[in-house]
């Protein structure tokens, strides 16, 4: 993550990007341009054998000699084309390679907010479309845009060296499809951005489609309710309709008028040649040449409409490029620990939503401390702050006495393992997804973390065990057993800093104790910070921490802040209610019982062994 290949930052350029396929690009171009000069000279052969063909006597072994060279030019200039083609392909993807290269380290280097900020459809217009788009640009216009000047200037000064007054007639249409081009398409570099913003809000909405899909399914609507993607993509085909015109339009008016001048050429050169001021093989010269020097223009023509698709598309890619990478501090040391994780005066702000408020609070090391806090409150972001996933906008954070900013990232996230509630599990076997966790464990090792977090026993009933291939995102996995493999990966990775943003909460009650007894032995020795809305498996954590609207709204341990903190006393007396018993006299046996049960006590589950009695009285 540390080795950069580019300048960091620096946006691509066009011409920049060049320099990744010097070679292949360069010898294209050069190949190009030859082909190009070449295209001339069979017509040049043609007029003589044109003039040859009208003398009084016609030379045989000379006309036989001019088309074995008119051939001869043809095969070779076939040869360069093909030569510059597969060169430019060549170079082309060299450079699409690179580029697609430098993004992905790119979006490696850069915090979790950049995601936050980017739509995924987006993004991934950006990392496949846009780049792809730079195919054509590479592969296709930039040798055609050096070899079409060559065409058109090899032709003009052939045929004013021909006739001087036939070739000024060959370029009086040039100016007037110009002026007639610029007249029609005013404007139209808006609209192409226009354009372009449809194609992402489509790409976005159909990402949103399929992500939502399911919804749609499991509340029984069709996809006709997707109003919005439908609305777009019909005000999309409506745009795109009267756009084509309006291109069609101007496309054609310039390319009638560059092709036009042979209407001029072939009467003007007929009374010259009827007056006697032209020969003949001139005159065929002139009708197999006239179209050749302004026709290149259409290619460029094309170029400039393309062009403003690429700028576009490396405007997209250069948010990517450009985008600013987390600060590294690569000179400090690390800390050996115990990392106890401070936080002073922190605040953050998703863009201009505050959603960390000025919180101090620290986390001792080797203990546990919970966040707790209503939906929303900002517990999640304080764990990603703490991993560096987002970064804090104000204050110190601290971890083992050294500022979270200045840890090396490696070695912060070598020190953490987080379990989220959304577990990423990726396109690989189940052994390769725990593995992530550490690349080198043998198998027992992963067995026996697996056994530590309870998964052993759903990985060895899967048909291939830990060799199973697990279907995108883990789809056949219930969601508890993806947790437990998020589980076993913390195990595996063994760091003395652990984050759990509720890591039971797609667990049935029974897992869920399995797991916290698991969870029991992996807090030992380690500085745990574990979010989690069910109060009652955190009543013994070494300290709480109560988070409301961004704000600390209390810290200690549960029976202080039953007593001190209103926030955490309405949580419990809400949860107490949605255990389904009301809240006189059996809250009071359950605020009771965690009383009773000591400062260590391991079972965490005030609320079930209360439950479970109420079960055994019933
Ligand atoms: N990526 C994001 N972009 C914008 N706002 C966000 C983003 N993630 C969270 N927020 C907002 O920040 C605030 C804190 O969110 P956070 O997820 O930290 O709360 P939480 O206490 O963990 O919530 P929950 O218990 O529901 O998971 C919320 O108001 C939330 O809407």
């Amino acid at each position: 993550m540390n080795s950069t290949f580019y300048d960091s930052e620096k946006p691509a350029t066009f011409l920049g990007l060049l320099r990744y396929s010097r070679f292949f690009t360069g010898s294209a171009i050069i190949t190009a341009i030859i082909a190009a000069a070449l295209s001339i000279a069979p017509f040049y052969v043609i007029s003589l054998i044109a003039g040859e063909l009208l003398k009084p006597t016609v030379n045989p072994t000379r006309l036989w000699y001019l088309a074995g060279v008119a051939i001869g030019l043809v095969l070779l200039r076939w040869i360069f084309v093909s030569l510059s083609d597969m060169l430019a392909h060549k170079g082309a993807f060299t450079i699409l390679f690179t580029l697609r290269k430098r993004a992905a380290q790119k979006l490696g280097e850069v915090p979790l907010s950049f995601f936050a900020s980017q739509s995924s459809g987006k993004l991934r217009r950006t990392l496949y479309d846009d780049i792809d788009s730079l195919e054509s640009l590479y592969a296709h216009i930039l040798p055609n845009l050096s070899s079409a000047p060559i065409v058109s200037l090899s032709a003009l000064i052939l045929l004013f060296f021909a006739d001087w007054r036939l070739a000024i007639i060959v370029l009086i249409p040039l100016p007037i499809a110009f002026f007639a081009q610029w007249w029609m398409t005013r404007g139209m570099g808006d609209d192409m951005r226009e354009w372009i913003g449809l194609q992402q809000k489509i790409s976005g909405e159909i990402s949103e489609f399929i992500r939502g899909v399911h919804v749609i399914k499991s509340f029984g609507l069709d996809t006709r309710s997707f109003g919005n993607l439908s609305k777009t993509i019909h005000i999309a085909v409506d745009w795109a309709h009267s756009f084509a015109a309006r291109v069609t339009r101007s496309f054609m008016t310039f390319a009638i008028l560059l092709r036009g001048n042979l209407v001029l050429v072939a009467p003007i050169g007929a009374i010259f040649y009827v007056n006697g001021s032209l020969d003949a093989a001139t005159f065929v010269l002139f009708l197999l040449l006239s179209p050749l020097v302004l026709e290149p223009l259409l290619t460029l023509s094309g170029a400039l409409h393309e062009k403003m698709n690429h700028i576009e598309a490396m405007d997209h890619i250069n948010e990517v490029l450009t985008a600013k990478p987390l600060i590294e501090n690569h000179n400090s040391k690390t800390p050996e620990g115990p990392y106890e994780i401070v936080f002073d005066d922190v605040s953050y702000s998703y863009g201009k939503r505050l959603a960390i408020d000025h919180v101090s609070f620290s986390a001792k090391a080797d203990k546990v401390t919970a966040l707790v806090g209503p939906s929303g409150s900002g517990k999640s972001t304080l764990l990603k702050l703490v991993a560096r996933l987002y970064e804090f906008d104000h204050g110190h954070l601290t971890i083992g006495g050294l500022d979270v900013r200045d840890w090396r990232l490696d070695d912060l996230l070598d020190k953490t393992s987080i379990v989220f509630q959304d577990v990423v599990l990726l396109y690989g076997t189940v052994a390769d997804n725990l593995r992530i966790a550490k690349p080198d464990a043998s198998d027992d090792e992963l067995k026996e973390a697996c056994r530590l977090a309870k998964a052993d026993g759903f990985i060895e009933a899967l048909p291939q065990g830990y060799d199973t291939l697990l279907q995108e995102r883990g789809s056949q996995l219930s969601g508890g057993e993806r947790q437990r493999l998020s589980i076993a990966r913390a195990f595996l990775k063994n760091a003395p800093i652990l984050l759990l943003d509720e890591p039971t909460s797609s667990l049935d009650p029974e897992n869920e104790n399995l797991i916290h007894e698991a969870l029991e032995t992996l807090y030992k020795n380690r500085t745990v910070l574990i979010v989690g809305h069910h109060l009652q498996n955190l009543v013994s954590a070494d300290k709480i921490i109560v988070m409301d609207h961004g704000r600390l709204a209390g810290e200690g341990r549960h029976e202080e802040l039953l007593k001190n903190c209103p926030t955490y006393r309405i949580l419990w007396q809400d949860q107490l209610s949605a255990g389904d018993w009301s809240l006189g006299e059996e809250a009071g046996e359950a605020e009771e019982k965690t009383g009773s049960k000591g400062q260590h006590d391991n079972t965490l589950s005030t609320q079930q062994d209360v439950l479970a009695e109420k079960g055994g009285q019933s």
